[in-house]
């Protein structure tokens, strides 16, 4: 039996009273718990965060779609090792490797989201001013991501999880397969990673290769998003709508818990504007990485495992109050 009190919004001429940001913070903090069985769980986006986070999803249909309808991709010739079209047959100037905003922007995408997130943390004025504790727990929040794009795509006690994932689902690199190569592999065990593979002239072959772009660029334009989102709008679902669990278990609005400083700052643009260009540009090679590299499933994986990420930072603290007393929550 459930042992959930009834909700206990406040109410006017028998009608609910929305709980808004602009209610002093004392009726707010006493009102607005609520303790409805049906109550969205807090590990769960709020409907427009929900809307907003599909964004991705669509995005890899919308490009998948267009690689299967296009007649120019359809009619290019298409390698599976090598995950792309060969550059001589390109269906268009995004589908080569060379193509500037690969090699200058995707390439390194983490150290483009890095400086976006840096001009965001110095000079965003919601953020309270000089060491202030939310910035100390946005801080915290870019760390752990970037730890997670580190044991994803950099290095994990060992190779990436991505290699281990290739190596796991039955891929090696292609020099194996030569009977002399093998027993050099012996003293060179670097062939265990795609980068030293490709780097002897290997072809990293036969395992499921998660997509590193798509898992980037997710990561990326999504930590951006998530943290000058509730800097930029008043939206309630961005915002005051997000739920929280408290120490007693019952589920409330962020409302309670918010500073009540950051109820008086107007939304700013300030230190937001490189950021949204930088996310901008993310969801355009996003959608031509889509379009023009890999398979469905693996893009659907480096989703899947960009979004475990995101979902660890950004909801889990949500439910579990020791997580939310040190990462924190964007806006709050
Ligand atoms: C509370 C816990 C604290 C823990 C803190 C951990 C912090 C770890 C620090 C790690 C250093 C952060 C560095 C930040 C600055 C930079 O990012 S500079 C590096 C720039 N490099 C990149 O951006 C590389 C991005 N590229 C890739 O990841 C891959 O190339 C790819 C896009 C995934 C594609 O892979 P391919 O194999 O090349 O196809
Ligand atoms: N949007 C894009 N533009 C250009 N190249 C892309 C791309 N998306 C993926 N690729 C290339 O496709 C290959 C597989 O990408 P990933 O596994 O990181 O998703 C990589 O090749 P290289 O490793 O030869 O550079 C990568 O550069």
């Amino acid at each position: 039996m459930s042992t959930r009190r009834k909700p206990t919004s406040p109410t006017a001429n028998g009608q609910p009273i929305p709980l808004t940001s602009t209610m002093p913070a004392s009726s707010i903090r006493s009102s607005s718990i609520r303790t409805h069985p049906a109550a969205r769980s807090p590990f769960f986006p709020t409907r427009l965060e929900a809307l907003l986070i599909a964004i991705y999803p669509a995005t890899l249909i919308l490009g998948s779609v267009f690689s299967i309808l296009s007649p120019a991709s359809r009619g290019a010739p298409y390698s599976a090792t090598s995950q792309s079209h060969p550059p001589e047959f390109a269906p268009s100037y995004f589908a080569q490797k060379r193509n500037v905003f690969n090699v200058y922007f995707v390439k390194v995408g983490w150290f483009w989201t890095t400086l976006a997130f840096a001009v965001f943390l110095v000079f965003n004025p919601g953020l309270g001013s000089g060491l202030s504790v939310r910035r100390i727990r946005a801080t915290f929040r870019y760390s752990v991501v970037t730890l997670w794009w580190v044991f994803v795509t950099q290095w994990f006690f060992g190779p990436p999880l991505i290699d281990r994932g290739f190596r796991f689902t039955g891929g090696q690199c292609e020099l194996l397969r030569d009977p002399e190569a093998r027993q050099e592999m012996s003293e060179t065990r670097e062939y265990f990673t795609a980068a030293a593979c490709k780097g002897v002239g290997g072809s990293w072959k036969g395992g499921h290769d998660i997509s590193g772009h798509v898992f980037l660029l997710i990561l990326g334009s999504a930590l951006l998003w998530f943290e000058f989102l509730p800097a930029l709008t008043r939206a309630e679902g961005l915002r005051d709508g997000r739920r929280i669990m408290l120490d007693d278990g019952k589920v409330a609005t962020v409302a309670v818990e918010k500073d009540p400083d950051a109820e008086k700052e107007t939304p700013t643009k300030q230190g937001v504007k490189f950021s949204l260009g930088v996310a901008a540009l993310m969801w355009w090679m996003l959608l031509m990485t889509a379009a023009y590299f890999h398979t469905w499933f693996e893009k659907f994986t480096g989703l899947l495992v960009a979004f475990s990420g995101l979902w660890a930072v950004y909801f889990l603290p949500r439910g579990v109050p020791a997580v939310r007393a040190v990462l924190g929550m964007p806006g709050v």
